[in-house]
């Protein structure tokens, strides 16, 4: 299974880089491996532990370094007799922060409350912004060089929260924070994929926007391989892939929200990010990310060229059918109101 799991991913990689004609094929080389340190803020959750396992079995990562507030220690005991060559480390509570995030390359936040059902992402903000803020400080503080990658809700906040408080601790590079939508991304080719009878690994759908209801916008217009949807089944489709969620938080039944699928979704981030930090060229992924392919709108999901520096390219868009457009302009008023209250929201409270 690990191994199809691998092939998918480059799998999936090949067919990011078809799709993207302006930038040559990655040449056929051998991957290489440096030591790399992932920091896991938030790694005893829902979303936690799996992708704590994912990354033990990642051969990218040579120390897991996993913090919470409640049960690390359990998990990294736990995961520490697997035998794969990764380093487990724990790390609990507030005063073992620093410790954890000195010398990560790569500091993954997942760390914050879920929806019930009846809740909007937006709903999480009261409690998860002040979580993320106080992490991302730490991280700025202790590995101010690590690329940060935001999976807690509500990502269309979280990460201007993030941008903001690295700026006032004058550690802002906008090429190392990074918020997770290739969830989006997985659904989106599953969904087509499931759709059209085609093969899950050749499918890829750029999906742009933001993180949260109509600000989710799929390209199927730009789907690999090319698929043809009438306006009702693209429309279909694309609430399909925005409500998606919803889905999962409403089977939960108050028991969270998606843990498996985004395990899994982060995972083939976090190894996209190292594979461009050991400068392996032409790695694509969608992501949420400060921008300037939208005017007026400082952070957007869009295709991103990752590098040895973490983003080293924010991608255009590439061409809109009629309904994806529309559906852009329609989004806008909401992705700009939630990007600003998470920035009112770091500048109201810097230390
Ligand atoms: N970006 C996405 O696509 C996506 C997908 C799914 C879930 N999410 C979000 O991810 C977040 C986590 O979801 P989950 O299902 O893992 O929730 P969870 O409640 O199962 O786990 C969250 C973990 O965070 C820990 N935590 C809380 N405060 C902390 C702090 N200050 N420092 C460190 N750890 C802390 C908790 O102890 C818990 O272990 C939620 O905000 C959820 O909405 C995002
Ligand atoms: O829906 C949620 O609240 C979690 C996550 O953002 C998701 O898309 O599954």
């Amino acid at each position: 299974m690990l191994l199809a799991q691998r092939k998918l991913g480059v799998a999936q990689r090949a067919h990011s880089r078809a799709a993207a004609p302006m930038v040559a094929r990655a040449s056929r080389r051998s991957l290489r491996c440096e030591a790399r340190k992932v920091a896991l803020l938030g790694a005893a959750g829902g979303i936690g532990q799996p992708l704590a396992l994912l990354l033990k079995m990642n051969k990218f990562v040579t120390e897991l370094a996993l913090y919470d507030i409640v049960g690390t220690p359990g998990v990294a005991a736990d995961l520490s007799h697997c035998n794969t060559p990764v380093k487990v480390t724990a790390f609990s509570g507030a005063e073992e922060l620093d410790a954890c995030l000195s010398g990560a390359d790569l500091v993954i936040i997942p760390a914050g409350v879920p929806r019930k059902p009846g809740m909007t992402r937006d709903d999480l903000f009261n409690t998860n912004a002040g979580i993320v803020q106080n992490l991302v400080r730490a991280a700025g503080k202790n590995c101010p060089q690590a690329v940060l990658e935001i999976i807690t809700n509500p990502v269309n906040s979280t990460v201007p929260i993030a941008a903001e408080t690295l700026k006032a601790m004058g550690v802002y590079d906008p090429k190392k924070v990074i918020g997770v939508t290739t969830l989006d991304i997985v659904r989106s080719n599953t969904f087509v994929a499931e759709a059209r009878g085609l093969d899950m690994k050749d499918v890829d759908v750029p999906v742009i926007g933001g993180h949260a209801g109509a600000t989710i916008l799929p390209l199927l217009s730009q789907a690999t391989p090319a698929v043809t949807f009438t306006d009702a089944e693209k429309a279909a489709m694309s609430e399909k892939i925005q409500n998606a969620g919803t889905v999962v938080v409403e089977a939960k039944a108050g028991k969270g929200s998606a843990t498996l699928s985004m395990a899994y979704a982060a995972a083939r981030m976090a190894e996209s990010t190292l594979l461009g930090l050991n400068g392996e060229p032409n790695i694509y992924e969608c992501a949420f990310v400060q921008s300037e392919v939208v005017a007026d709108v400082p952070f957007f999901a869009s295709k991103v060229l990752l590098g040895p520096h973490g983003v080293a390219k924010v991608m255009g868009l590439g061409e809109l059918d009629a309904f994806e457009t529309a559906a852009l302009q329609a989004m806008l008023p909401q992705l700009k109101t939630e990007i600003q209250k998470g920035l009112d929201f770091a500048k109201a409270n810097t230390a």
